[in-house]
């Protein structure tokens, strides 16, 4: 399976410029991307900021539609001394005002982006119906179909309710479709069918056009910015996060776990004998040797609260939230096992000290002092044996549950 993310749910450097290409390329000889959406959890990632971002678009519009019914209605009422058309006003009052408010209040939901794309599709859907069965009613009749209100609903559908391309195609095909099929049971002209089926179908044609290229222009802006962002996050050479962003974003997790009542630990890991891999191979085989660490230590911070950061040379550290000292030590040995498992073509096998530090909710600890415990005890698994796992617990390092051999340098 393929993930474009990483352990902390930003968006992996590869993956984000991997579709920035697919969404570039036809200006050769490939073809422009028709169908826009983006591969693994890169999609789900861009509809939320797409979502959020219509929220105020969405609440705009559907003020305008109140705002549009009730002077319709007053208007009918103050020309006409009553209302003219009572079914009209009846299917207002029972449909769209209810409909309208409700979708209204929706956008106002706490986490209100996750609803905002369904809000989306059941407004499309309700104003698709609403409109089609006015559409019926005037040709029924014989009045003029209000092919104004059917024109305004495809471009609402298009560019208002933040539905995504393909989604507002089908909208508009269902509309194109069942609008003219509407009119010949109503045995309206077959002149009058033809006119109003071509009017529609231009607009959606040309809608759908539009929408594409707004939507593309939009995608790629968000996964440039996506990319800037993560690059300044991440280490270059490995893709882990660098010493600022772990220990900022280090810092907020350790106080939402206080506030969830979560234990949490860190992780030191540092290669062993690092400086005589690189003397010994040189230092291309160096920076591949840490690619492939690093590989490892992020394999090790997938669930979408940990984090992965190199700190320093050949030093990386792992933020583990929700955790205890068993599952973190349990989680460091595999890490080394894991290390000790890697076999890099024509070179030695390397091992890694660990350092394991844990805190639970009452530990008023922020992440510099636990990298500094998980430290003190990485120092210790140095000076006993390399290729192990030390604790800090109780204000002391003690040796992990699993002692085993020390690790050996490459020979020179
Ligand atoms: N190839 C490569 N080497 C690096 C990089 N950053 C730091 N190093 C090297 O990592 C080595 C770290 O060496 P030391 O701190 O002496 O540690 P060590 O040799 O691993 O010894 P122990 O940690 O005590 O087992 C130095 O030789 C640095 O030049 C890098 O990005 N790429």
């Amino acid at each position: 399976m393929r993930h474009d993310f990483l352990a902390d749910n930003t968006l992996e450097p590869n993956g984000v410029q991997a579709e920035l290409d697919r969404l570039d390329s036809g200006r050769g000889s490939v073809p422009r991307r028709l169908s826009l959406a983006f591969t693994g959890n890169l999609e789900p990632a861009f509809l939320r900021h797409r979502a959020e971002s219509v929220v105020t678009l969405q609440r705009l519009a559907m003020i305008i539609g109140m705002l549009l019914y009730t002077g319709y209605f007053t208007h009918d009422f103050f020309t006409a001394r009553k209302f003219s058309d009572p079914q009209v006003w009846g299917l207002m009052v029972a449909f769209a005002v209810p409909g309208n408010l409700a979708l209204f209040i929706a956008t106002f939901l706490r986490e209100s982006w996750r609803y905002t794309l369904i809000v989306a599709r059941i407004g499309a859907l309700f104003h698709t119906t609403g409109m089609l069965l006015l559409s019926a009613m005037a040709a029924h009749r014989g009045a003029d179909i209000p092919l104004e209100f059917l024109i305004i609903q495809l471009l609402y559908d298009f560019f208002l309710l933040g539905l995504v391309w393909s989604e507002a195609n089908v909208l508009a095909l269902l509309a194109v479709s069942t609008a003219p099929m509407l009119m010949m049971t109503l045995q309206r002209s077959s002149l009058e069918v033809f006119d109003f089926t071509f009017f529609i179908t231009s607009v959606a044609i040309l809608s759908s056009i539009g929408c594409h290229l707004q939507e593309r222009t939009q995608r790629v802006a968000w996964l440039r910015e996506q990319l800037l962002q993560s690059m300044s996050e991440r280490d270059p050479l490995t893709g882990a996060y660098n010493h600022r962003t772990f220990y900022s974003r280090g810092d907020k997790l350790i106080r939402q776990a206080r506030r969830e009542g979560r234990n949490v630990a860190v992780l030191g890991v540092d290669i062993d004998y690092f400086k005589r891999f690189n003397d010994v191979y040189g230092h291309l085989a160096g920076d591949e040797c840490l690619r492939q660490v690093a590989n490892i230590v992020l394999e090790h911070a997938r669930r979408p609260l940990d984090l992965a950061g190199r700190l320093g040379g050949e030093e990386f550290a792992i933020f583990l939230y929700d955790t205890n000292r068993a599952s973190a030590l349990s989680r460091a040995e595999d890490l080394r096992e894991a290390v000790k498992a890697l076999h890099i073509p024509g070179k030695v096998r390397i091992t890694v000290s660990m350092g394991v530090a844990t805190a639970t909710p009452l530990d008023s600890v922020t992440m510099e002092a636990m990298v500094g415990q998980a430290d003190v005890a990485l120092y210790r698994a140095k000076h006993d044996q390399r290729d192990c796992v030390r604790e800090w617990a109780d204000n002391k390092v003690r040796p992990s549950l699993q002692l085993v051999g020390g690790g050996s340098p490459p020979a020179a």
